[in-house]
């Protein structure tokens, strides 16, 4: 199964947008995650000897063998669910903590790891942007759970993003016309601007992916 297997786009989100529920089983799903953000971490900081290497591409294969081997269709995945006060099950960003959540504005927290990093000890550009792009979704998503997609999002690099430090991002809806959310966000260290960032989503509409 991929992720052609697409269903309407509303339909989809309301499944997926879902607190993953609590067991056993989900909780393990959760501890592998995050074990696979510190080998990723891992991975970008360290140069292996050949006999390392060749030792730990083997033990990744026979992993990525079992995974394949439990595929399901992308309706019924956990990835990519909300997981609680960890935030999203999810490997694409750090994990964003939101802290306060209004009708028209979101207050988050972050710290990004190793593996985001872009070069000179800054973080990626693409990683600030996506960022953006799931703080602002959630804003415009709203407390009734709109289904959004970003019709654009600019982003402004205002000073270097460092990792290993806490970030907060604050995330505003400025206007709404119709199906249009007009929404901006800005990350900050301490008292430095990092980077702001002005985004519209649209609302889907039935039968839309
Ligand atoms: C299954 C999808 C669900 C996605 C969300 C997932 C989960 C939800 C769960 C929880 C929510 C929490 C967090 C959300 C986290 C992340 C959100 C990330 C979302 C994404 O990362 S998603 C990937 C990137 N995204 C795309 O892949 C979009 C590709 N694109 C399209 O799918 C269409 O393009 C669409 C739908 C945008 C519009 O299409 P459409 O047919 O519905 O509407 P139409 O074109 O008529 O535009 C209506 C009015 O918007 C104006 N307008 C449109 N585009 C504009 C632009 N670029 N600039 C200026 N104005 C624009 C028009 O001018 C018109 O304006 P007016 O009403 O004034 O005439």
């Amino acid at each position: 199964m991929t992720s052609l297997d697409s269903l309407d786009g509303i339909a989809m989100a309301k499944r997926r947008g879902r607190r993953l529920e609590d067991t056993p089983h989900t909780q393990a799903y959760r501890e592998m995650l995050a074990a696979v953000r510190g080998f990723q971490n891992a991975v970008v900081q360290a140069n292996p000897s050949p006999e390392e290497l060749a030792q730990m591409t083997a033990s990744l294969q026979e992993m990525q063998a079992m995974l394949e081997a439990q595929a399901v269709p992308e309706v019924e995945r956990w990835y990519g669910r909300g997981g609680g006060r960890d935030g999203k099950l999810q490997l694409v960003t750090p994990q964003l903590r939101i802290d306060v959540v209004e009708e028209d504005r979101i207050q988050a927290h972050t710290v990004a790891e190793e593996f985001y990093i872009g070069m000179n000890g800054a973080m990626h550009g693409g990683i600030v942007a996506a960022i953006f792009d799931a703080l602002l979704g959630r804003m415009a998503s709203g407390a009734q759970g709109r289904v959004c997609r970003t019709a654009y999002l600019t982003t402004n690099y205002r000073a270097i993003t460092p990792l290993n430090e806490r970030l907060d991002l604050v995330a505003k809806v400025e206007s709404v016309e119709r199906r249009k959310r007009f929404v901006s966000g800005q990350l900050w260290h301490g008292d430095t601007l990092c980077a702001e960032a002005d985004a519209l989503f649209v609302e889907l509409l039935p039968g839309h992916q």
